[in-house]
C-alpha cells in the first residue's frame, strides 16, 4: 500500500470581531470543522479571537480561553485573518499588518474595502496573499466572485439591484404591513441587518460602498465612492409609499451602476418599480442584483443580503478558498484595473422622474406645468390627477432625459406660481 500522506498542518485563524456576523462565523468553524477540513485539504483551527471587552461572556461559541485584546500579536501568529470589526480604523491597519506578515485576509468590510480597496489590493498582492471579500457586497449572495471570476472575460454594461437589507426591510415593512419608518428601523437593527451607526444604511452610504466595490469590478477600473451619487431613504414619507401603492409602483433603494460611450456613472438612490417587476418581489432584508453583459446578456442574483448567519455563509466560502491556497497553493485573482473608462457626474445620467405635486385649482394651470417641462426639454410621458383637500393633486411621469434637465425642470416647479408645493420627486427605474 503506498505510504499514506501525512496531513497537512492547521491553517492558523484568528477572528477579529466576535459581532453578529463574526460569532456565527465562529460557530460554523467550530461546528462545521470536520466538513472543512475535508474540503480545504487541512484542519481549520482558531488562534484566537480579538475583542474589545474579552470579559464579556459571549455565549457556547466563543470560549473564552480563545478572547484577547491584543490583535496585532493575534494577526501575527495566523495564516489567514478574518476581520469582522466594521468600519475603516483600526481594521486597515491591523489588516495590513496581516498582510506583511504573509497571512491572507478574509473581510465583509465594505466601508473599508470601498474607501482603501486599492491600497489592500496592492499590498496583498505585493505579498502574494488573498485578500477576499466576497460577504462585504450583498450578504449571502454569491455576486463578488461572479463578478471579478465568473465574468471576467465579458462586457458588463449594467448593474441594477437592491444592495442593503436594512432599507429594503424598512421599506417592505412600510409598504405591506404600513409600519411607521422608526420602528422598523429599530426591528431592523434588533434583527442584526443595520450597521453599528445605521445612518451608513438609511443615507444610502453602505449600499454606495457597495456599488463602489462592484463597479470596480464590474469595469476593472477603480470606481471611489466619491464618484457614486448617494441618496438614502430617510426623507421617504408613508404618503411616498401610499402614492407609490395608487400608481402600482413599490419604492425601493437601488444601486445603479452603467457603462455607456460617454463613460460610466454610478448612482444610489430611492426608485419607484413598477409592481409587476422582480425586484418588487424583494422582501425583508433580501436583496436582488441583476446584471446585463454583452455575451451573457441578463442576469439574476437574488438572496439574503444581510443577518449573522447568512453572511457567515460567505465568509465561510471565503475562508474555504483562502486556506486551501495556504494548505495546497494556489492564490486567487488579483484586482484589474487597467480600464479609464471617464466617470461621469449624475448630471449626466439618464433619468425619469415621477414628480407628485399640489397645483392651484384655476384654469391654465396644467399648460404652465406643461411649458416647465418643455422649456427644460423633458417629456412628460403620463399625468395623473389626485384628489387633494385645498390644491388639486398632480402626479406627472417623465421620459427618459439627462438629470440635469429634470433636476432644473423641478427647480422651476418650486418657483412656479402655478404650483402650490412639490410634495415629492422619485425616479423611476425597472419599468
Ligand atoms: N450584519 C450584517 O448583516 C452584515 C455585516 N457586514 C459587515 O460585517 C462587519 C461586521 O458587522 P456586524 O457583525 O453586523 O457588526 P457588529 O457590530 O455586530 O460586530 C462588530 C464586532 O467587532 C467589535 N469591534 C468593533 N470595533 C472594534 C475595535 N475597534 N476593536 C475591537 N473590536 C471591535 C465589536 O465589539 C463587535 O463584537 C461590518 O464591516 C459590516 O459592514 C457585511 C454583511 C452583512
Ligand atoms: N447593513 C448592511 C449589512 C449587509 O451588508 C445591510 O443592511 O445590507
Ligand atoms: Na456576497
Amino acid at each position: 500500500m503506498g505510504a499514506v500522506p501525512s496531513p497537512l498542518p492547521p491553517v492558523k485563524i484568528a477572528l477579529l470581531g466576535p459581532g453578529t456576523v463574526g460569532s456565527e462565523v465562529v460557530r460554523l468553524l467550530t461546528q462545521e470543522a470536520e466538513d472543512l477540513a475535508a474540503r480545504v485539504g487541512a484542519p481549520l483551527e482558531i488562534v484566537g479571537i480579538h475583542a474589545r471587552d474579552t470579559s464579556k461572556d459571549r455565549g457556547p461559541h466563543i470560549p473564552r480561553e480563545l478572547l484577547t485584546s491584543d490583535a496585532s500579536a493575534l494577526v501575527a501568529q495566523a495564516d489567514v485573518v478574518v476581520e469582522l470589526m466594521g468600519g475603516i480604523e483600526p481594521a486597515r491597519t491591523l489588516i495590513l499588518e496581516a498582510i506583511a506578515g504573509g497571512a491572507s485576509v478574509v473581510t465583509a468590510n465594505k466601508a473599508l474595502v470601498a474607501a482603501h480597496g486599492p491600497e489592500l489590493y496592492e499590498a496583498a498582492d505585493a505579498a502574494n496573499v488573498d485578500l477576499y471579500f466576497e460577504a462585504a457586497v450583498a450578504g449571502a449572495i454569491p455576486l463578488v466572485r461572479p463578478v471579478r471570476e465568473s465574468l471576467a472575460g465579458d462586457h458588463i454594461t449594467r448593474i441594477l439591484g437592491i444592495v442593503n437589507g436594512t432599507t429594503n426591510y424598512i421599506l417592505d415593512e412600510m409598504t405591506r404591513r404600513g409600519l411607521d419608518y422608526d420602528v422598523a428601523l429599530r426591528q431592523a437593527q434588533e434583527l442584526g441587518y443595520a450597521e453599528a451607526d445605521p445612518t451608513a444604511d438609511v443615507e444610502g452610504h453602505d449600499a454606495a460602498a457597495k456599488a463602489a466595490i462592484l463597479a470596480s469590478l464590474a469595469f476593472h477600473q477603480r470606481v471611489a465612492l466619491a464618484d457614486v451619487y448617494c441618496e438614502g431613504i430617510s426623507a421617504i414619507t408613508a404618503d411616498d409609499v401610499i402614492a407609490a401603492r395608487e400608481t402600482r409602483q413599490v419604492i425601493k433603494l437601488l444601486a445603479i451602476a452603467e457603462r455607456t460611450e460617454g463613460g460610466v456613472t454610478v448612482r444610489v438612490h430611492p426608485a419607484l418599480v413598477s409592481e409587476d417587476h422582480p425586484l418588487a418581489g424583494v422582501h425583508g432584508a433580501f436583496n436582488a442584483v441583476f446584471i446585463e453583459a454583452e455575451s451573457a446578456g441578463g442576469l439574476m442574483f437574488y438572496g439574503q443580503g444581510a443577518g449573522g448567519t447568512p453572511t457567515a455563509s460567505a465568509v465561510l466560502g471565503d475562508i474555504v478558498s483562502v486556506a486551501r491556497h495556504k494548505a495546497i497553493g494556489g492564490k486567487g485573482p488579483r484586482e484589474s484595473n487597467y480600464a479609464a473608462h471617464e466617470v461621469l457626474p449624475m448630471d449626466a445620467a439618464l433619468t425619469r422622474y415621477s414628480v407628485r405635486m399640489a397645483v392651484e385649482d384655476r384654469p391654465g394651470v396644467l399648460a404652465a406645468v406643461a411649458a416647465v417641462f418643455q422649456k427644460h426639454d423633458v417629456g412628460i410621458e403620463i399625468v395623473r390627477q389626485v384628489p387633494g383637500q385645498t390644491h388639486a393633486g398632480l402626479i406627472l411621469s417623465t421620459y427618459a432625459a439627462p438629470e440635469r434637465d429634470l433636476r432644473a425642470t423641478v427647480e422651476e416647479l418650486r418657483a412656479s406660481d402655478a404650483v402650490a408645493e412639490v410634495k415629492s420627486v422619485l425616479r423611476i427605474e425597472g419599468e
